[in-house]
């Protein structure tokens, strides 16, 4: 295993990581998808779906959060109703400020785990494998709370952020997730409280 500092940014390593955020709905799933069938990058990590694991019953995290916000936002097998804690989060401010502390500091470091492990087989098995030298070298970090959680200071050399007039962003919530207008209206505001 290489010695490289690998879990921080490391301004003279081959292998770039991009962050790309921006707002609900706003299309980060899709430039990053387009990022890696059309500009053929390394790879993609989905920061939801990390966090969303990190929910299953095994999790540490699990007992944390249903102490912080009460057994009813518990799903019968054990996992965490995320319906049921978004509504609770996403309409009140210090309760996601909450989660996000107690979320943030596993997902963080899950997505360097990962930068690691694609790094080190970047490094080792590319000049043998044609369709991995083939890629570009840059790792794509998808994650709509990068710039509040810090993470541009620490594992990511350059950072999108993707926009959208909010009209379009509530249209697609509504059609795509079955939201009501005021259900999409408030993850939307949940994105731009004071202190974000
Ligand atoms: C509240 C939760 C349970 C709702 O889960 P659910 O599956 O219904 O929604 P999903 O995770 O797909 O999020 C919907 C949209 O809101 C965005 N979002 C999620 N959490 C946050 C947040 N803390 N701040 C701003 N936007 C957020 C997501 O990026 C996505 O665009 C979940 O979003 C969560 O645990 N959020 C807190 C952890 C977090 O910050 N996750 C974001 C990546 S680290
Ligand atoms: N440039 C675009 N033109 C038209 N439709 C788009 C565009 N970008 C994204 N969409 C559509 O908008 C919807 C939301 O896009 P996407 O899932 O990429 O957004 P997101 O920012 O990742 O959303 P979320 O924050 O909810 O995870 C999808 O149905 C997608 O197909």
């Amino acid at each position: 295993m290489t010695d490289l500092p690998l879990t921080r940014k490391v301004d003279n390593h081959p292998i770039k990581v991009l962050g790309v955020c921006g707002g609900i709905g706003s299309g980060k799933s899709a430039a990053c998808k387009l990022l890696v069938s059309q500009l053929n990058a390394l790879a993609h990590i989905d920061t939801d779906s990390i966090a969303h694991a990190i929910y299953e019953p095994t999790s540490p995290v699990v007992e944390q959060v249903r102490r912080a916000f009460g057994d009813e936002i518990m799903a019968p097998d054990g996992r965490i109703d995320r319906k049921k804690l978004g509504s609770i989060v996403f309409a009140d401010r210090d309760a996601m400020r909450t989660l996000e502390a107690m979320v943030w500091p596993q997902v963080q470091s899950e997505i360097e785990k990962r930068i690691e492990r694609i790094r080190f087989e970047w490094l080792t098995l590319s000049s043998n494998d044609a369709s991995l030298s083939s890629k570009q070298p840059i790792i794509v970090v998808e994650a709509a709370v990068l710039l509040d959680a810090g993470w541009q200071h620490t594992f990511l050399d350059a950072v999108w952020v993707i926009t959208v007039p909010q009209e379009v962003a509530l249209q697609r919530m509504m059609e795509n997730r079955g939201l009501s207008r005021e259900e999409a209206m408030k993850r939307v505001e949940a994105q731009q409280s004071p202190g974000r």
